[in-house]
């Protein structure tokens, strides 16, 4: 099964201050299971024999990430982050192409803050969007009842969530299709919040892998605090 997986270049945007988090620190830096969230997130990449490289973008004064133990890890190179998550991934982008990266070439961007990725869920991502024109990304389809809300937050319609899926990283586009729609939307002013939605600015419909619902973001208290009872049940 392995050989059949393309190669693939990673992207991890860690640049972000987690406000939602409220910690002392960037919830990419916050402990799960003795590790960072951040090093999980790396570790799924880092592992598998299909990895080309990784570029991970940082805060341009994040003090944490010299105390990690793959912070000489020759497959990682780093970049500065940007002001927001897609500036943090365009950077990345434009040190591939700078090191020599193809345009053809497969790139799997990962928020540091999904430290649950499983390695199924990566093959499954690979196999699936191997041989795809477009490209596209893990996602969960909707499971509650969705509401959509007016100003006052007071129910004006229930959605049909038959159509309604949840985005995920990793996100899978061939680099040159993903710099291009990514640096020309920002351009436009668009609001762009995975890589997915530069595609869809340039008219392309990436496909939805379906994957597991815990592989989720690190936003709030509650995400960790359930993430560290899972891990602790693990052992
Ligand atoms: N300027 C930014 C903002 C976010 N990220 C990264 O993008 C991922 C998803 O973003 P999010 O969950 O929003 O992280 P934060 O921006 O840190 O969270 P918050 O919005 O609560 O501040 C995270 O791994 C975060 O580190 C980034 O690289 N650069
Ligand atoms: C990329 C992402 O995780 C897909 O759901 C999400 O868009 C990140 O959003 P955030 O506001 O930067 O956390």
């Amino acid at each position: 099964m392995i050989d059949s997986l393309p190669a693939f270049w990673a992207v991890i945007p860690a640049a972000g201050v987690g406000a939602r988090m409220a910690a002392d620190r960037p919830k990419q830096y916050l402990q799960l299971g003795g590790r960072t969230i951040l090093e999980h997130s790396l570790g799924c990449f880092l592992d598998h024999p299909s990895l080309k490289g990784l570029v991970v973008s940082l805060a341009v004064d994040d003090p944490y990430w010299p105390h990690l133990a793959c912070v000489n890890d020759p497959r990682i190179q780093r970049v500065d982050g940007g002001a927001e998550r897609s500036g943090s991934v365009l950077n990345a982008l434009l040190h591939l192409h700078a090191h020599g990266a193809d345009d053809e070439d497969w790139v799997l961007v990962h928020d540091a803050a999904r430290p649950n990725l499983s390695r199924d869920d990566l093959d499954k991502l690979l196999a699936d969007l191997a041989d795809d024109p477009v490209g596209g990304l893990l996602a969960v389809p909707a499971r509650d009842t969705l509401k959509r809300v007016d100003k006052n937050g007071r129910v004006v319609e229930t959605v049909d969530r038959s159509v309604i899926w949840q985005a995920y990283t990793p996100q899978m586009f061939r680099l040159g299709a993903l710099h291009r729609a990514l640096a020309d939307s920002l351009v436009a002013d668009a609001v762009i919040t995975d890589e997915a939605s530069a595609m869809e600015w340039a008219g392309l419909a990436p496909r939805l892998i379906e994957g597991r619902a815990d592989n989720l973001k690190v936003t709030r208290p509650e995400d960790l605090e359930w993430l560290r009872q899972r891990w602790a049940n693990r052992r």
